[in-house]
């Protein structure tokens, strides 16, 4: 396990770019296996889950090229059926959650599918009735296989039909788009999640022949359509990378410029930083962030306390709420931090309250933060990464401590953020890898 030693209290300055977003190229990655023609992605963010996910698809027999730094094309003419049975295969799908979207498009194109336990976050429960259920009611036949703990799934044809989902689940929706455009008949997907990671699959999908209606919204039209073809697709900045970018240059009362975040598909993450008093500015496709040393965060029009929460889009993502809370730490005033999703995702404050922080966990959902208004520095700490998005909060605070800490388990980090210590050592930084 690799950890990363950070000299804490140096101020950033300069550009950031965001790399490609995680979340989205996993599901264009999985779309590709709907077509037999080549599809070319560019903006392909160079981190552990996508590039495992590449060598997964390359291993089930799609043809992978690198056309360029980030651009890769693929093409699934012919797929090696018996390896989706390997132990092996489910091996690699557990190593990712992102592998549980092979399941709607290898059942669409291939009739059949195979899926362990997938791997991901360990973050509280992460059910996939949506996904299940979803692909069940177009038809496909699910059986479990206790002795290799997988299911098997298979399917004749899928046939297009109504469905209300029980939740609103990111990649649950991605798996059932993905099964429904090479469908018989139409299919209609109410409560549906819309995140920019959909929309993109879900413009991209029609790019290559596919016939969705309702994109951006919870109720998505998707009429079958007997083959794809194959395109192109740009991957959008990652917006939890912008996020977090803003958290830092706050956190670090430093003056950044974060470069082409795509600002129309960030939703309401702008607003949610201003809400804990962080000044930024759009500057054409950019985000500039002042250096600040102060940030109020603002109370409720009653005067009540702030509340910061997540929901399904276009509410705010839960993934930055970590990022939210360290943030808060310094900010002047207090806030209560809900993550509604996930009941395991702010255990990580534990770390931040031994650097000094003010925080009370009021139950594994809910954290009450009383910033220090940068009048008391947060101290450097001994620390695990138990997740991805506490992994860059708990650099965000050893970055902005007085003293050095150290990161274990930053493969956690390096799951998502594409080389990041060198990208942030050459704004100002100070972060070693040992
Ligand atoms: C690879 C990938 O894309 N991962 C993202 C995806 O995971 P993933 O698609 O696995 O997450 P889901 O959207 O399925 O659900 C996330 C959690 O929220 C709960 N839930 C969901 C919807 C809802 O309306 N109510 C509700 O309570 C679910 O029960 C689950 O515990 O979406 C999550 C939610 O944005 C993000 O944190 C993950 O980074
Ligand atoms: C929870 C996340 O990732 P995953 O769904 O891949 O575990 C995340 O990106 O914050």
């Amino acid at each position: 396990m690799a950890s990363f030693v950070i000299e804490g209290g140096h101020r950033l300055s300069g550009e950031i770019h965001p790399q490609g977003a995680k979340n989205e190229v996993l599901q264009i990655i999985c779309a590709t296996l709907l077509t037999a023609e080549e599809v070319t992605v560019h903006n392909i963010p160079d981190i552990l889950d996508v590039n495992n996910l590449i060598q997964l698809m390359r291993d089930m027999g799609v043809t992978v090229s690198r056309k360029g730094l980030d651009t890769y094309s693929f093409k699934a003419e012919k797929l090696d059926l018996s390896y989706l049975e390997s132990d092996e295969f489910l091996k690699k799908c557990s190593s990712l959650r992102g592998s549980v979207m092979l399941i709607g498009p290898m059942v669409a194109r291939f009739h059949k599918a195979m899926i362990s336990k997938p791997g991901g976050d360990k973050i509280g429960r992460r059910r996939l009735d949506t996904h299940f259920i979803g692909i069940q009611n177009l038809g496909a036949d699910f059986s479990y296989n206790t002795e290799r703990e997988a299911y098997e799934i298979s399917a004749c044809e899928l046939k297009g039909t109504y469905m209300l989902l029980d939740e609103a689940s990111v990649t649950g929706t991605a798996n059932i788009v993905m099964a429904a455009v090479l469908a018989r008949g139409t299919t209609t997907i109410y409560n549906a999640a819309c995140e920019p990671y959909l929309q993109q699959l879900c413009k991209m999908l029609n790019r290559m022949g596919a016939k969705i209606q309702g994109i951006a919204s919870n109720l998505l039209t998707i009429e079958g359509v007997n083959e794809l073809h194959g395109t192109e697709h740009t991957i959008l900045p990652d917006m939890i990378e912008v996020g977090s970018f803003i958290g830092m240059a706050a956190m670090t009362q430093s003056e950044l410029t974060i470069k082409n975040v795509s600002y129309e598909n960030l939703g309401i993450i702008p607003e949610s930083f201003r809400r804990l008093g962080i000044k930024l500015e759009q500057r054409g496709d950019d985000i500039y962030v002042p250096a600040q040393e102060t940030y109020q965060i603002e109370s409720f029009i009653d005067g009540s306390i702030m509340t910061i929460a997540d929901a399904p889009w276009p509410g705010l993502t839960p993934d930055l709420l970590s990022v939210m809370l360290v943030v808060a730490t310094q900010a002047k005033g207090s806030v209560l931090i809900h993550q509604k999703m996930f009941e395991s995702r702010l255990f990580f404050v534990d770390k931040l309250i031994d650097m000094g922080a003010q925080i009370i966990l009021c139950d594994p959902h809910r954290a009450v933060v009383i910033g220090h208004n940068h009048a008391m520095r947060l101290r450097g700490g001994n620390m695990t990464s138990p997740d991805i998005r506490a992994g860059i909060a708990l650099l965000i605070a050893a970055m902005s401590a007085e003293g050095s800490s150290r990161i274990h388990n930053i493969e956690q980090i390096d799951r998502g953020y594409q080389d990041i210590e060198r990208r942030l050592n050459a704004i100002g930084a100070r972060i070693t890898r040992i």
